[in-house]
């Protein structure tokens, strides 16, 4: 308890058409990456988890891919997915885009909310049963206060939901409001996970994620969905003996060994770039970020492969972890 409080904990799950701010908004509820965010839809391929702290409680956010319309197999697995995570949360935060109208993608996604509810007349609806659902505003800062006055009335006809809370994850405007809602409708009950965790999501998922970021920099037209990422492995590489007897000089050092995968021989060639000039940028960058994800020094040794139509090949998706 914490001032008169109940101590809530429980699970969320961010959903929204691709680009409408989800990996953002769970990077700024957080206070740290842990989501991956691009300005291309359909990035974020795992379902990641960031965990808020508070001292009235816990919120456990599921980040999910974007729920889409079903078009390849992949599509469909990643809406399986996004179902059987939305029937397991506490709460579900529909996220919407202040910066754009509310369109058939939003009603295609309100329609199977909806669908979470018990329906009408039945005992689980006039006690309220179902997931609630709050309908999260995003990208507040990008338009004027009329404009979003105008989507907010648009999104309240969109559907029946339990609260209605616009935010901004780039200036943090009612993050934290945001973060209350959320807390407000999880059940009772001590956290889940242990203080100072922010994400059980593998490492290895976490830095495929980050390699696939850097891959697809400047080259998402040519390779939308084409692309996925294999972390082989993460190994400690032994550490380099002191001098004369001394400990071990030198940070740590990781060897991490990650398969690309494309569909075809000319995207090989987009990935790789001239002479592995891309590639070499890639691998520079993502190592980068791999070093300040796992607070050590980092081999990254990159290789690209075909694998034919990997998208619509249920062996091969299961290879490439989907
Ligand atoms: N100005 C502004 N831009 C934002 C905000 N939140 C997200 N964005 C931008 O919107 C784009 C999409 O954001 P993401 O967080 O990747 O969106 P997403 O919903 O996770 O996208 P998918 O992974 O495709 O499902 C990125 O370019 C972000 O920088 C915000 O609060 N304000």
């Amino acid at each position: 308890m914490t001032g008169g409080r109940p101590f809530r904990a429980g699970f969320a799950c961010l959903v929204g058409r691709p680009n409408a701010g989800k990996s953002t908004l769970t990077n700024a509820l957080v206070g740290q990456k842990v989501a991956i965010t691009s300005d291309r839809p359909q990035t974020t391929r795992h379902t990641v988890r960031g965990i808020v702290h508070r001292a009235d409680g816990q919120v456990v956010l599921v980040d999910t891919p974007g729920l889409h319309r079903p078009r390849t197999l992949l599509g469909e697995r990643l809406n399986d997915l996004v179902r059987g995570t939305l029937a397991e949360v506490d709460v579900v935060g529909f996220c919407l885009p202040a910066d754009q109208r509310v369109g058939p993608g939003d009603r295609f996604i309100a329609e199977q909310l909806a669908a979470l509810r018990p329906p009408e007349g039945t005992a689980g609806a006039s006690a309220g049963a179902g997931t609630p659902v709050v309908a999260v505003v995003t990208k507040a800062d990008l338009v004027g206060k009329g404009r979003l006055a105008e989507h907010l009335l648009a999104v309240q006809e969109l559907g029946a939901w339990t609260d209605i809370v616009p935010v901004s994850a780039r200036s943090g405007y009612q993050v934290d409001v945001l973060v209350d809602v959320l807390l407000g409708l999880l059940p009772e009950g001590p956290p889940l996970y242990p203080e100072g965790e922010l994400t059980d999501e593998p490492e290895a998922v976490m830095v495929a994620e980050l390699v696939r970021e850097a891959a697809l920099e400047g080259v998402r037209d040519e390779l939308p969905h084409s692309l996925a990422v294999v972390v082989e492995e993460i190994v400690a590489r032994e550490p380099r003996e002191g001098q004369a007897g001394r400990p071990p000089v030198g940070p740590p050092l990781l060897d991490v060994r990650v398969e690309l995968f494309v569909e075809r021989d000319s995207q090989k060639a987009i990935v790789i770039g001239k002479g592995g000039a891309r590639l070499r940028d890639v691998g520079t960058r993502a190592r980068r970020e791999i070093e300040a994800l796992l607070g050590a020094k980092v081999f990254l040794d990159l290789h690209v492969r075909v694998a034919k139509d990997w998208q619509r090949d249920p062996k091969q998706l299961g290879r490439l972890g989907f």
